[in-house]
């Protein structure tokens, strides 16, 4: 088996060291020298773990127009991801455990990252019965994290059985903190520029409410849970409360709530368009200080890949969401470490460590190590880009950020000691 030898990288920003990869781990880190091994110049990029994304879109079964789980793990390679979790909001739905192996294995076929399926919470997202969990947590996929993301599990009955439920096995629910009645019709984030524009509005209360209601619950039972998408100063608050009490609830934000405000709703191109919506300045600044602090666990992207049809349209008829894998890591070095609010560690903690921790995934998540498993990103913290909307990978191109110079490039990528990523560019990938 082929040995790689990475020279010269600097572990989340340290001192430079050699680090020699074979069968798929680490066997030594310091000067070293391997004349067989295979040479990646590491000089001046900087070694994370691999990094995890908890909350991805994949698009199959049912939309591979838009993603297919090929696609989805060649961008999150590209994007400096070893492992992604698969929402469930797929067609159909991924609320059996033959769906949620169906997806697992796609992904294993594909191999540019981990897959691992997250399962929905009620059947069809439909919001009135629980989904087979235990059977999904049983199955080849072990799934641990269960959503209806794209709908809220609102019934609150509901909602603190499927908390009880996955105790057992040390499962989480992940929220999409949205009380409906308060969003019926909504468009964009309420409030002035919503007024100006005569849209109606996604008031910052459907989902403040939700994420304490749902925080009390979580306190009742015992369980954990986990809010997806934070988007509000009030949540980082209701957070930061919840978290005082000692419950066990984690909470992601995505990578464009931490940029972009819905002052860009004015120009009514869809692709700005996105649940939770894009929120105001204030919100942003918590965001930021919420995720500095710890009060927000990690960044997740969101990514929500939608086909041409249903984004190149008017803003009412086209579908909330946007791409976000290729460019997470470059939008947090941009807001995040470059305003000198984390260094490299925290980037870690925040999308490798605490994300696998919080899906369960073993494999991930670890520093880099000898021993352990070569789950790796290499970048180029120097590097910058510009985000072209065709050029991403996969057939969508809703990237709210096209024409953007973005610093920190993805320079390598290793799962299990193999390059899916080399130079920026994909290789074959790691399958067979
Ligand atoms: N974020 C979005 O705007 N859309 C997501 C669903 C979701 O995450 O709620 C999608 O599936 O397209
Ligand atoms: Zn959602
Ligand atoms: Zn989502």
């Amino acid at each position: 088996m082929t040995e790689w030898l990475i020279k010269g990288a600097s572990p989340l920003g340290d001192d430079p060291v050699d680090v020699l990869i074979r069968d798929g781990a680490i066997i030594e880190m310091g000067v070293v020298d391997a004349p067989g091994a295979t040479v990646v110049d590491a000089e001046g990029l900087i070694l994370l773990p691999g990094l995890v994304d908890l909350h991805t879109h994949l698009r199959e079964p049912g939309r591979e127009d838009a993603e297919t789980v090929l696609s989805g793990s060649q961008a999150a390679a590209l994007g400096g991801f070893t492992a992604v979790c698969a929402m469930a909001n797929t067609d159909p739905v991924a609320d059996t455990a033959g769906v949620v192996e169906q997806v697992w294995s796609l992904g294993r076929d594909a191999g540019y990252v981990d897959v691992q399926p997250i399962g929905a919470v009620t059947v069809g997202l439909a919001g009135e019965q629980l989904a087979e969990l235990g059977a999904m947590a049983s199955s080849a996929a072990k799934v641990r994290v269960f959503s209806d993301d794209g709908h809220c599990v609102s019934d609150p009955r509901l909602m603190r059985r499927a908390l009880e439920y996955v105790k057992a096995f040390d499962g989480v629910i992940a929220q999409h903190a949205e009380e409906p009645q308060l969003t019926v019709g909504a468009q964009m984030h309420e409030g002035v520029v919503s007024a100006k524009l005569g849209l109606a509005g996604w008031p910052a209360v459907a989902e403040e409410a939700i994420i304490a209601r749902d925080a009390l619950l979580a306190g009742h039972v015992g369980s954990r849970l986990h809010v997806c998408h934070v988007s509000t100063a009030g949540s980082v608050e209701i957070l930061r409360w919840a978290k005082r009490n000692g419950w066990r609830v984690t909470a992601e934000v995505c990578p464009h709530h931490l940029l972009l405000t819905d002052e860009l709703a004015t120009s009514y191109d869809p692709v700005y368009k996105v649940n939770p919506p894009l929120r105001t300045a204030e919100d942003v600044a918590a965001l930021r200080q919420g995720l500095a602090e710890g009060v927000i666990d990690i960044v997740a992207t969101d990514h929500a890949p939608h086909s041409l049809e249903d984004k190149e349209c008017e803003w009412s008829a086209a579908r909330p969401g946007m791409m976000g894998l290729q460019t997470a890591l470059s939008i947090v070095i941009k807001t995040m470490v470059e305003s000198g609010a984390i260094d490299w560690d925290g980037v870690a903690q925040r999308m490798s460590r605490t994300p696998a921790r919080i899906a369960g995934l073993a494999d991930h998540g670890h520093d880099p190590a000898v021993g352990g498993q070569a789950n790796l990103t290499l970048v180029d913290p120097n590097a910058e880009w510009t985000v072209v909307g065709a050029e991403l990978a996969g057939p969508s191109r809703n990237t709210p950020y096209a024409g953007m110079t973005l610093p920190g490039a993805v320079r390598a990528t290793f799962l299990r000691g193999r390059p899916t990523v080399l130079d920026g560019k994909l290789t074959e990938g790691v399958s067979a």
